[in-house]
């Protein structure tokens, strides 16, 4: 591709008092135009999404009627990705040089219990009386952990890990170290996963300007060397049911990882850091191996030796993701970008990853069945 992601903005993710989830899209679009060095004129398409803190579009009222075309867009917890998809693909169409993609939100506690009816489950979800996605995952996790030989420890070091990131991270929300002992003693949700391998609803917004990669782009330019976006196939266990399908198919993150390596001509062996989706622990376990970055299984040894810690071989979720960070969910799929790029560009700070990373992969998934991917590059 010839995109580059010339500037990052993001609003803090937690919980607010009084400021909107609009205002904190315009705030993180503002800060994003001041990286690249960019306004609001110099921008000619512009795609959004949230999923409950209204039409990005309307945002055009504070940051310029200049009557450029801007899409809104809503899917899920790839609500950011899909976005990004949509405003790279402006400018590798050509019709624009400047694209900004951004996404926001702003969930109250407990604001996930839905009817399946509305994200085309089937109805008994959500019938035994827990919450629908709480459940969902968990039954996920649970069938992965008989089929791999993933363990309960290996959840709640998930966790761990992620709250120490996110201590090191000023954004994020939840900023407390919590022990193995405390995960795995917090509450118990659905089985196998206590209060604290779930991340909380939250809030929370990230911008990017993209534009087309100059002709002698500086070497700390961020480019974005492919984005690719899947929904579930039929046999997929997101809509797997014995009286659709006899066999079990891949999920559409299998699908979109794919799609993403071999479209930028990239291994996933050659991949320096990732940000893989973690709404609980779990998630990030099947994440790792669906997107390719290990085998089925493998997972047990790489968390427990630490490889997926900032200072191993395969850093995951450095920000400390979902569970650290909250999920607003039209702007997860773009934090994990805003993470990437600074990681490239070595500004991560206190935790950075060392060796000055070349590749950066992105994953975010979107229940009940929508992956996108990314991988960028310096
Ligand atoms: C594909 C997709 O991702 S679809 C989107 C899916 N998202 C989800 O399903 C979200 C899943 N999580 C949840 O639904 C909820 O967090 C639940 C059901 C697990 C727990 O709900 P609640 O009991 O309301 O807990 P909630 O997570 O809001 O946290 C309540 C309190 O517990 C404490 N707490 C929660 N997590 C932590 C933590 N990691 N460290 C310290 N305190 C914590 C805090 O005091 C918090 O209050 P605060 O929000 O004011 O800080």
């Amino acid at each position: 591709m010839s995109v580059s992601i010339a500037g990052i903005g993001i609003h803090p993710f937690g919980r607010t008092d009084g400021v909107s989830g609009m205002q904190q899209g315009v705030i993180a679009v503002r800060a994003a135009l001041r990286d690249a060095g960019l306004t609001w004129d110099d921008v000619d398409f512009a795609a959004g999404g949230s999923e409950a803190a209204g039409n990005p579009d309307t945002m055009v009222s504070a940051l310029g009627l200049t009557g450029i075309p801007f899409i809104n867009v809503k899917n899920g917890c790839a609500t950011g990705g899909s976005a990004l998809t949509i405003a790279a693909a402006a400018i590798e169409s050509g019709q624009a040089e400047v694209a900004v993609a951004v996404g926001f939100d702003k969930h109250p506690r407990g604001a996930f219990n839905e009817d399946p009816a509305r994200w085309g489950l089937p109805e008994w979800y959500g019938r035994t009386g827990m919450m629908l996605t709480t459940q969902f995952f968990a039954m996920k996790i649970q069938r992965y952990m008989h089929d791999h030989g993933i363990s309960d420890a290996a959840l709640a070091k998930v966790a761990v890990k992620a709250f120490e990131n996110g201590a090191l991270n000023e954004n994020a929300w939840r900023r407390a170290p919590l022990s193995e002992a405390e995960v795995a003693g917090s509450r118990m949700i659905n089985h196998p996963l206590t209060q604290y391998m779930y991340c909380s609803p939250g809030e929370g917004a990230v911008a990017l300007v993209l534009r087309r990669t100059p002709e002698g782009a500086s070497s700390r330019e961020v480019k974005l060397a492919s984005v690719a976006f899947r929904t579930r196939r039929f046999g997929s266990f997101e809509v797997f049911s014995p009286h659709l399908a006899a066999e079990r198919v891949d999920g559409p993150t299998v699908d979109a990882a794919l799609a993403c390596f071999e479209a930028a001509g990239i291994e996933p062996g050659d991949v320096d850091l990732a940000q893989v989706q973690d709404t609980e622990s779990g998630a990030e376990i099947m994440h790792m191996a669906e997107t390719g970055l290990c085998a089925h299984g493998d997972q047990e040894k790489l968390i427990a030796d630490g490889s997926t810690r900032i200072d191993g071989s395969l850093p995951i979720n450095t920000d400390g993701g979902c569970l650290a960070n909250g999920e607003p969910v039209g702007a997860s799929g773009l934090r994990q970008v805003y993470e990437n790029v600074l990681q490239l560009r070595g500004d991560a700070g206190p935790r950075q990853v060392p060796g000055s990373p070349k590749v950066a992969f992105t994953h975010v998934y979107g229940a009940p069945g929508v992956s996108a991917c990314t991988l960028l590059t310096v």
